[in-house]
């Protein structure tokens, strides 16, 4: 028997084309693009991107993006569903249900025809917002909110989650978060949706492999983890003592560290100049000025413990982003899910494209 690599780190599991990263250097791209390049773009420019393994032109972005607009409503019988929903606590629980809904209702489900798995890639990608959205005003006893089809896929989510037209920044930050969080190689919730891929179970059944393994504090929960422990801190003067308890009690600090990357995520930078420029047009610093400073104490803390730094990761300054568009901490993951919904989506046609299934071996003792 090979050598067990705990937490199969640094092993290569398969081949892909959707995305690259180089760990030592912090680079990041999505089909051969750079991700500072793509950040610029729409959520739905990269959506198609990442599905089809092409840029779309003019033609091709419009018709994408007015298929997703089609698509945008929910199935009356899912609200329905929705409103039974004890929620408030982590709203993935719900949309990880609601998922498994709307895979009942497709008729589609169970075919596997590339045609069936386009349209359904189409309904998963515009239908995530919404039910994000209707999940938490149900929460609250509050009707769904329609989606606006003018307004991109980035804006209308948050339309439909206060009522409210966002600002053009937060709408830009909102497209940012979209696109930062759409895709990261083999991180553990699309290796998860891989191995689902690889049995040729549904794409449906597949994006809630990921969503389920998306959930867990040491991955996309992190984001909600951030949230709370920005909240917990309280303000700048207590970052210090907070940071130092954390590391004497060896517990983890929730948005820092990374198993691939040695140097900054280069997505934690965008967020971060994000998070800055939402502050000043806020009017209102302190959230972003608490969580520089604890970027900068754990460095150093780091530095002096450990003999090395370190980073914050994608989940880390995207809390401070929601903070400032005051999106609830219970709906962070679920964020994080509507953009990662295009990544898993391509991974999961990858898998069936070139399949073998997906079946490691254990080491006994
Ligand atoms: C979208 C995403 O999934 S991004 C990651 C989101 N997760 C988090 O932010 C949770 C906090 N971070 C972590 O738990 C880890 O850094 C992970 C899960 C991201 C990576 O885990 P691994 O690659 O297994 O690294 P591992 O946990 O072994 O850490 C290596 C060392 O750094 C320390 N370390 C790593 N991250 C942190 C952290 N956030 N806070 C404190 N110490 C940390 C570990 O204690 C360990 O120290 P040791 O060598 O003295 O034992
Ligand atoms: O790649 C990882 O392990 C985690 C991560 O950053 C992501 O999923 O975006």
């Amino acid at each position: 028997m090979k050598e067990m690599k705990k937490g199969l780190e640094g092993v290569v599991a398969l081949d892909t084309k959707i995305s690259y990263i180089d760990g030592i250097q912090g680079i990041l791209k999505y089909r051969g693009i750079n991700i500072e390049d793509l950040a610029d773009l729409s959520y739905d420019a990269v959506s198609y991107l990442l599905i089809t393994g092409k840029m779309p032109d003019e033609a091709e972005l419009s018709e994408y993006s007015r298929m997703l607009v089609a698509n945008r409503g929910i199935n009356g019988k899912l609200i329905e569903v929705l409103k039974h929903f004890e929620f408030g606590v982590e709203a993935l629980d719900g949309l990880r249900t609601a998922i498994s809904c709307t895979a009942h209702f497709d008729e589609e489900n169970n075919q596997h025809t590339p045609e069936a798995n386009k349209n359904k890639a189409i309904k998963l990608v515009a239908e995530f917002p919404t039910i994000v959205a209707a999940l938490h005003r149900a929460s609250y006893g509050d009707e769904p909110i329609k989606p606006m089809d003018n307004l991109s896929h980035g804006a209308n989510f948050l339309y439909m989650l206060s009522g409210k037209i966002p600002t053009d920044l937060e709408a830009e930050a909102m497209e940012k978060d979209l696109i930062l969080s759409a895709e990261h190689e083999l991180n553990p919730s699309t290796f998860s949706l891989r191995i689902a891929s690889s049995t040729l179970s549904d794409m449906y059944s597949a994006v809630i492999c990921g969503l389920c393994t998306l959930k867990g504090p040491l991955h996309g929960g992190a984001r909600k983890g951030v949230m709370d422990m920005l909240d917990e801190i309280g303000s700048i003067e207590n970052a210090r003592d907070y940071a130092l308890g954390k590391l004497e009690r060896k517990e983890k600090i929730m948005g820092f560290g990374h198993r691939v990357y040695k140097t900054l995520d280069p997505r934690a930078r965008i967020y971060k100049d994000v998070a800055r420029r939402l502050a000043e047009e806020n009017g209102d610093t302190s959230w972003f000025d608490m969580a520089e400073e604890l970027e900068h104490i754990l460095y150093h803390e780091f530095v002096e413990i450990k003999g090395k730094p370190i980073y914050p990761n994608v989940d880390f300054y995207s809390a401070v982003v929601y903070k400032y568009l005051d999106i609830p901490a219970e709906l962070a993951t679920s964020i994080f899910a509507m953009g990662r919904v295009s990544g898993w989506i391509a991974h999961c046609m990858e898998q069936y494209s070139d399949n073998r299934v997906i079946r490691p071996r254990a080491h006994t003792v």
